[in-house]
């Protein structure tokens, strides 16, 4: 499958090039590459052909090129990764930190105590009612991923600010959770991984009506320990105190190299942890209310 799609954009390239001696460069960090790769064979000259590549078949490229996964681990410290069983970790256990960084991805069951899951619930449910959320495919933050493609979405979104939500006593048990990830999580992530300090704290709820969000990445993989711009984890609390199988809703991974895919129950007290430039995912249709907490770590 992905070879005939790499064919295929290899082609195409080549369509483009024709008349050109080389291939074009691609830069050799894909950080530098924009959403929409447009091959511009001469920038002084007026273009006659512009083609457009999609952000799904550019990551296939790029992965077809060098594994996401490689480019990713230059992130991590390694020689702390040796000693994870001394680094005080509070969420994390040593055994996860070596998956995330081996895998791209971890799933860590019981990191918080079900009834603040359940509290958090409905605290979130209090929050839609209010109309609180909006439609996550009608705006965009500033600062977003400009090639995330918000049309393939259902779901509808809030950002939290923890300096703000932190004081009411309307979204105690959120916060618990918010404090989880803010004070543990994000200590933990600081020992093994460069990060640059910006987290952002959404609240997401898919209606019972088959809301789903298609395949993506929520960046390019990044190894610039310098780059403020990318996305570098992603974490997912599930607050779904009374999930059971067939309400859907499943966090779908891609397996990569023929790897078979993974599809995770967003079930109460779980936490997802992935490296956000790694792993392609999507979320299963949803037939009962599904709500999540997620925060993303540049
Ligand atoms: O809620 C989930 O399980 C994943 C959501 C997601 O992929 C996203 O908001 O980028
Ligand atoms: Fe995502």
């Amino acid at each position: 499958m992905a070879e005939s799609v790499d064919n295929s954009l290899t082609d195409r390239i080549l369509r483009l090039v024709s008349k050109q001696d080389s291939l074009p460069e691609f830069p050799a960090d894909a950080e530098d590459l924009p959403s929409d790769y447009e091959y511009d064979p001469d920038a002084d000259e007026e273009i006659e052909e512009v083609e457009e590549i999609s952000e799904n078949d550019l990551l296939q490229y790029l992965e077809s090129e060098r594994s996401a996964l490689s480019v990713a681990k230059q992130l991590f410290f390694t020689e702390q990764l040796e000693n994870a069983n001394q680094l005080q970790l509070q969420v994390l256990s040593p055994d996860d930190v070596h998956t995330l960084y081996n895998v791209g991805a971890v799933v860590i069951d019981n990191v918080i105590d079900p009834a603040i899951i359940r509290g958090a619930n409905q605290e979130a449910a209090v929050m839609k009612d209010n109309g609180e959320f909006q439609p996550a495919q009608q705006y965009r933050k500033e600062g977003d991923d400009m090639f995330r493609d918000e049309t393939a979405r259902d779901d509808q979104t809030v950002w939290l600010d923890p300096a703000i939500d932190y004081e009411q006593e309307s979204k105690q048990h959120l916060n618990q959770v918010l404090r989880m990830i803010s004070q543990g999580l994000l200590q933990d992530l600081s020992k093994i991984i460069h990060l640059n300090g910006k987290v952002e704290y959404q609240l997401a709820y898919y209606h019972p009506q088959n809301a789903r969000y298609e395949r993506h990445r929520d960046a390019f993989p990044v190894s610039d320990r310098e780059d403020v711009t990318q996305r570098r984890v992603t974490a997912i609390v599930y607050l779904n105190p009374d999930w059971v199988q067939g309400d859907g809703g499943e966090l779908r991974i891609f397996g990569k190299n023929g790897e078979a895919d993974q599809d995770i129950a967003p079930i109460a007290s779980r936490m997802v942890v992935f490296l956000s430039g790694v792993a392609d995912h999507a979320v299963v249709a949803a037939s009962q209310d599904r709500y999540a907490l997620t925060a993303w770590i540049r």
